[in-house]
């Protein structure tokens, strides 16, 4: 391209009629050319054997003796990235293995973006594990996990209480049934024993017990929607709820 351009302007023009002979027709062995003086001082200019040089180049940035050349000395850069002059080699980059984070001697994580380091989030590690998270699971006793609750329940000990026949049970009497080892709730019109349930509850024993006598139906749907009752408390189904019959 460069050399294309090259030849295009320093190529043999016919000279156009001028203002001062507009009507003369031009002189067919007269060169006009279009090339700068030679010893124009000009920067945009390059000196020397026009062969050698190309004209594409672009310009050095920062100048060769530019302010922040001069004060990027290896020995004192502050942190500040050395720019290489046109001549020195580019360094290796370091072995990743061997970056540490904002250690002295390895490499610091960068703040901001376009590096290829991963983001110090994923880098950071946990400062605490706790044991609940905190939506509030709670540790469950050993032997007291979902899958044992699920054999509990088919293996067909009696976990209504003694409740042989399902019953109409209206809030006054659903009401009694609140202490730990005699606990029904209700949830959606249906009224459990949820006693043998509450060593087994993943939310805890206490936050269950707040329904114990009531119904649980709202604040059920509230924690956990998603929880299927119906499933998994069937084996502790002890009746209906049903509104106080007038007196
Ligand atoms: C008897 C009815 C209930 C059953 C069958 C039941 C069942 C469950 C289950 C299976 C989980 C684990 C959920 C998960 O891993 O995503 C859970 C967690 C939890 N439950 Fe219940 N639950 C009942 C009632 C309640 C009630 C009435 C409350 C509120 C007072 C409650 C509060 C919680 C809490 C705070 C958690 C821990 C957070 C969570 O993982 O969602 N549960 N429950």
């Amino acid at each position: 391209m460069a050399s294309y351009l090259r030849s295009w302007l320093s190529a043999p023009v016919a000279s156009a009629p001028t203002a001062s002979r507009p009507n003369e027709l031009p002189d067919p062995n007269i060169i006009l050319s279009v090339s700068p003086p030679e010893d124009d001082d000009d920067d945009f200019t390059a000196k020397g054997d026009p062969e050698d040089e190309d004209l594409d180049m672009p310009a050095a940035f920062p100048a060769p003796f530019s302010a922040q050349r001069l004060q990027t000395t290896p020995q004192s850069n502050f942190g500040v990235p050395r720019i290489l002059t046109d001549n020195a080699r580019m360094l290796p980059p370091p072995n990743p293995s061997l970056a540490r984070r904002g250690g002295a001697g390895g490499l610091t994580v960068p703040s901001g973006s376009g590096s290829l380091m991963p983001p110090p989030t994923t880098l950071k590690a946990p400062t605490k594990l706790s044991s609940s998270s905190k939506r509030g699971k709670v540790a469950l006793a050993p032997g007291h996990s979902p899958l044992d609750w699920a054999s509990l329940k088919s293996s067909g000990t009696d976990l209504r209480g003694g409740v042989e026949q399902l019953m109409k049970i209206p809030p006054s009497v659903l009401k009694q049934h609140n202490k730990r080892d005699d606990a029904w709730s209700a949830f959606n019109g249906k009224v459990y024993n949820i006693t043998p349930y509450l060593a087994f509850h993943p939310g805890g024993e206490k936050e269950l017990m707040r329904v114990a006598g009531r119904d649980g139906t709202k604040l059920f749907a509230l924690t956990h929607a998603w929880v299927n009752a119906d499933f998994m408390l069937d084996a502790c189904l002890v009746g209906f709820l049903v509104p106080e019959p007038r007196s």
